[in-house]
């Protein structure tokens, strides 16, 4: 069996020798332009157009938990990657303990109101101020699967009622699920914290917007783990300014590297970091396409594999 690598900014040799050892029977090389010799499948990210056209694959399988950059790849190349390759994501691999960590420390420096002492600091005021409770801390989470619904779990024992919203129903315990547009607007309405996991598809871009912003409860903070795209820049910054939204906390921007003049860098109330929520883990990474390229040699049934048409 043959396997061929492309990451533009992994260490290929790391990740090969990795997945060598993962896997002694297997034949693994980094794919460099020109490498038409046949392969069974394929581990990538951004790939080149022609790494994968016309390529009779066993499957190809994104080396992140988004498949949105390939997807817009493939039908923006029609003949890429043929409709019977399926396409595998990763699933968690050491990003849903990522994730819970980020959410859970910035969940509690909103509730802690580390964000309101920090600011006093810098007018060197000495003031206790009045405790949030945890009964008004409502944390929902757009997106309840592999990563929203880690998060959602993780949240819980902090005493925080937690709600999900995806598209079908779920019964994650101590969790009130809501599903479909049709019951967006009550799960908007009471959230304080909104946590946003969606994938990126055209239903979900530019959910985050000044109509969905208002239905949240007063005061609100906006933490954004997924993809820019999701997040109307122009109305955040809004609702910021009228103090509908008190804090947010981005990971991800619908440009990046966010550029220098974007308002959002100065904000005094908008942290931010550098789309580092949940890194891809090797040897977690390497150990699910392993265990899966191995079930699916032996026919067996196995998850992670992308709806294409769904989109995530
Ligand atoms: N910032 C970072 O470092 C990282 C960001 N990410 C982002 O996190 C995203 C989520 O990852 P993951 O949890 O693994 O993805 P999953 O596919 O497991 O979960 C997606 C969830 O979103 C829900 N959903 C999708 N479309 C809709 C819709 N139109 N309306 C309502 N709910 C919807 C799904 O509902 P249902 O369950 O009903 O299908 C599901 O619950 C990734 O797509 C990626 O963009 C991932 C890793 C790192
Ligand atoms: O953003 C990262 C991913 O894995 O998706």
């Amino acid at each position: 069996m043959d396997i061929i690598f492309y990451h533009p900014s992994f260490n290929s040799d790391y990740w090969i020798n990795a997945l060598r050892k993962a896997m002694p029977q297997v034949n693994v090389r980094a794919w460099t332009a020109g490498d038409n010799a046949p392969a069974d499948y394929a581990l990538v990210w951004h790939p080149p157009v022609e790494m994968l056209k016309g390529r009779k694959l066993k499957g190809v399988f994104a080396l992140g938990a988004g498949v949105d950059a390939i997807l817009g790849q493939l039908s923006a190349n029609p003949g890429m990657l043929a409709d019977d390759i399926p396409l595998f994501r990763l699933e968690d691999t050491g990003m849903g303990s990522q994730m819970q960590e980020y959410a859970v420390s910035q969940v509690l420096h909103w509730f802690r109101r580390f964000d309101d002492y920090q600011a006093l600091k810098q007018q060197s005021r000495w003031q206790q101020l009045e405790e949030y409770a945890h009964g008004d801390f409502t944390v929902g989470i757009l997106g309840a699967g592999v990563l929203g619904s880690k998060v959602a779990e993780s949240l819980l024992p902090w005493g925080f009622p937690v709600r999900c919203w995806s598209r079908s129903r779920k019964s994650l315990p101590g969790v009130q699920s809501f599903a479909g547009p049709e019951e967006l607007g009550d799960f908007l309405q009471g959230t304080r914290v909104l946590i946003n996991l969606l994938p990126n598809t055209p239903e979900t871009v530019g959910l985050i917007n000044q109509s969905l912003l208002n239905q949240l409860a007063e005061h609100c903070y906006v933490m954004n783990l997924a993809r820019g795209v999701h997040v109307v820049e122009a109305d955040l910054l809004a609702a910021l300014e009228s103090g509908k939204v008190k804090g947010a906390m981005l990971d991800v921007f619908s440009r990046e590297p966010l550029p220098a003049d974007n308002p959002l860098w100065a904000h005094p109330r908008v942290a931010m970091t550098p789309h580092i929520a949940a890194f891809t883990r090797p040897t977690e990474a390497i150990e699910f396409i392993s265990h899966t390229i191995g079930k699916l040699e032996r026919g067996e049934t196995v998850s992670g594999r992308v709806d294409r048409v769904r989109g995530y």
